[in-house]
């Protein structure tokens, strides 16, 4: 069997297609989404996801700016940048690139944006927005993953392991499907012989990081495998899964690049939407 193929690329064009009908419309009623991306430090690989959601941003029609900051930035510099930005009523959808370098305290800088306009979803109180289903802004990567899961049909009674414990990916993800009526195991570095358990779910969501982790043997035949793992070896960007061996025992499977990221820059811009939306009563 060989797996179909979730093409991360294909899937995030249409959604992109629909939100700048979407931001045409608001537009003509003379409101322009804007996101504005704060980057502290010259990260090759965060540089580049910030000029990518910049150019996304742009190309569907909103304003997107870029406050780089340099990498011996003081936290008190970016709590002021926010500070503006929380103020500046052009600025519909605020993010904060992560991570931070080591002098910035990432909790104080995230509980300092705006929770209207904290369109990573990464705020405390939107974080218990989300726990509590009331309206907020969903983390990215974990609303591209189910945007992905969409195309593979219903989750309902599924057994999902998702691997991998972050704020960002992993608890949140596990909220969304556990939404979706799935029942979810949420395994981390200290879960006793992961690996080996792996062959009994029907959904496998890897967010770890750890190139290699996931062989074609730990996948149950026609399983669902998404792979959030983005890792650099030597010039090659891998995911957590042996994909050339795991594509022919999965049902369907994401590729490592073009599966899950398009969806995580794809998701910023719906939620810049909804958050410009939001500020004006339209939604
Ligand atoms: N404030 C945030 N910081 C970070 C987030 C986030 O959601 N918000 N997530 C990651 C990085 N990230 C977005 O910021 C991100 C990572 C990867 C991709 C992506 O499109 N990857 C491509 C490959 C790109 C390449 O070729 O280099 C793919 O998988 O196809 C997008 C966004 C940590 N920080």
């Amino acid at each position: 069997m060989t797996a179909n193929l979730l093409n991360g690329r294909e899937i995030a064009k249409d959604y992109r297609a629909g939100l700048a009908e979407e931001v045409e419309k608001l537009k003509e009623n003379g409101i322009t989404p804007n996101l504005t991306v704060i980057i502290a430090g010259n990260d090759g690989a965060s540089l580049s996801y910030v000029r990518s959601k910049n150019r996304a941003a742009e190309k569907i029609g909103m304003t997107s700016d870029i406050v780089h900051l340099d990498e011996d930035a003081t936290e008190d510099e970016v709590l002021e940048e926010l500070d503006r930005l929380n103020n500046d009523d052009n600025v519909s959808g605020i993010l904060v690139q992560v991570p931070l370098p080591d002098q910035i305290s990432e909790e104080k800088v995230l509980e300092s944006i705006a929770p209207h306009k904290d369109v990573d979803g990464f705020s405390p109180v939107n974080i218990g927005r989300m726990y509590t289903g009331q309206r907020t802004f969903i983390p990215c990567t974990p609303l591209g993953i189910m945007e992905l899961l969409k195309h593979t049909g219903s989750l309902e009674g599924k057994d999902i392991a998702v691997i991998g414990r972050s704020h960002i990916v992993g608890q949140p993800v596990a909220k969304l499907l556990t939404d979706q009526n799935a029942t979810v195991t949420l395994m981390h570095s200290r879960t006793k012989n992961m690996t080996d358990k792996l062959s009994g779910f029907d959904v496998i969501v890897s967010a770890v990081g750890s190139p290699g982790l996931i062989k074609a043997e730990h996948i149950k035949d026609g399983a669902i495998v998404i792979d959030v793992g983005n890792t650099m070896v030597g010039d090659k960007l891998v995911g957590d899964v042996d994909f050339d061996a795991a594509k022919e025992k999965a049902g369907w499977i994401t590729p490592v690049p073009g599966g899950v990221g398009p969806l995580t820059i794809t998701m910023v811009l719906n939620n810049t939407l909804l958050a410009a939306k939001w500020h004006n009563g339209v939604e």
